[in-house]
């Protein structure tokens, strides 16, 4: 577990991604099952329907006492003082965030390109996502697949927090985490399940079962 983000498990959620249960269920159940961080991914909402949603999902992460990054919207990060926000490159960068934020709250920004490792940004972000490492239909818009050979190579570069994310579930997880993430990001694998909470529980003894070949 990574001393700066001890954190194993992300669930990054939106309304539209929850297909068997409310969005709120859905969260209440895979935390659960595991779910140590959960981001609210909200992109077709004005900022006002956002806060709202963000009001109603950070009542329960302080209920179990686990942090609420909220997507891309620093406005609603201040609403509601969430416990971070989450950015990538199309995004106000993590420098103008922490100019315009208290300083101790959490920065997370999408690596893409290897390059960024050396920019300002990644220096100021407290943990970075690997975007993504398999492609994946929930988000489109990315730019190369890193798979397990491009987490090895940031892993080798950086000793920031690295969180894995695209197309993740109970079957990459472990291997995943060998090769150098340290959290594993996860959409369909939970919104999309029947059982939310056991998918949670999956992924996350995937996890551990790593840690512990590892000792
Ligand atoms: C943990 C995590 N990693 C990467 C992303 C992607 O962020 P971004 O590149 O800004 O794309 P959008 O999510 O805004 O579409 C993420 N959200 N979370
Ligand atoms: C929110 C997000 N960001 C990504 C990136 O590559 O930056 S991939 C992604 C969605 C991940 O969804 P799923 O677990 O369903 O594959
Ligand atoms: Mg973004």
């Amino acid at each position: 577990m990574h001393p700066d983000f001890p954190y194993q498990l992300y669930l990054v959620i939106s309304e539209e991604s929850c297909v068997h249960f409310p969005m709120l269920q859905v969260a209440e159940m895979s935390i659960e099952g595991g779910v140590d961080i959960i981001q609210l991914r909200e992109k077709n909402l004005d900022t006002s329907a956002f806060i709202k949603k963000a009001e109603a999902l950070k009542k329960i992460t302080d209920k179990y006492r686990i942090p609420l990054i909220i997507n891309d919207n620093l406005d609603v990060a201040k609403a509601v003082d969430s416990f971070g926000i989450h950015v990538g490159n199309s995004d106000m960068p993590p420098t103008e965030i922490q100019q315009k934020w208290d300083r101790n709250k959490a920065i997370g920004y999408s690596i893409e390109y290897l390059e960024q490792l050396e920019n300002e940004q990644t220096q100021v972000a407290n943990h970075l996502g690997i975007s993504p490492i398999y492609s994946t239909a929930t988000k489109t818009d990315t730019v190369t697949e890193w798979g397990i050979e491009g987490i090895k190579k940031i892993r080798a570069l950086t000793p920031k927090p690295l969180v894995a994310i695209g197309r993740m579930d109970a079957g990459n997880a472990a291997e995943v985490i060998k090769a150098g993430a340290d959290c594993i990001a996860v959409v369909s694998a939970i919104c999309t399940s029947e059982d939310p909470k056991k998918a949670a529980e999956k992924i996350k003894s995937q996890i551990h079962q790593n840690q512990h070949e590892n000792l």
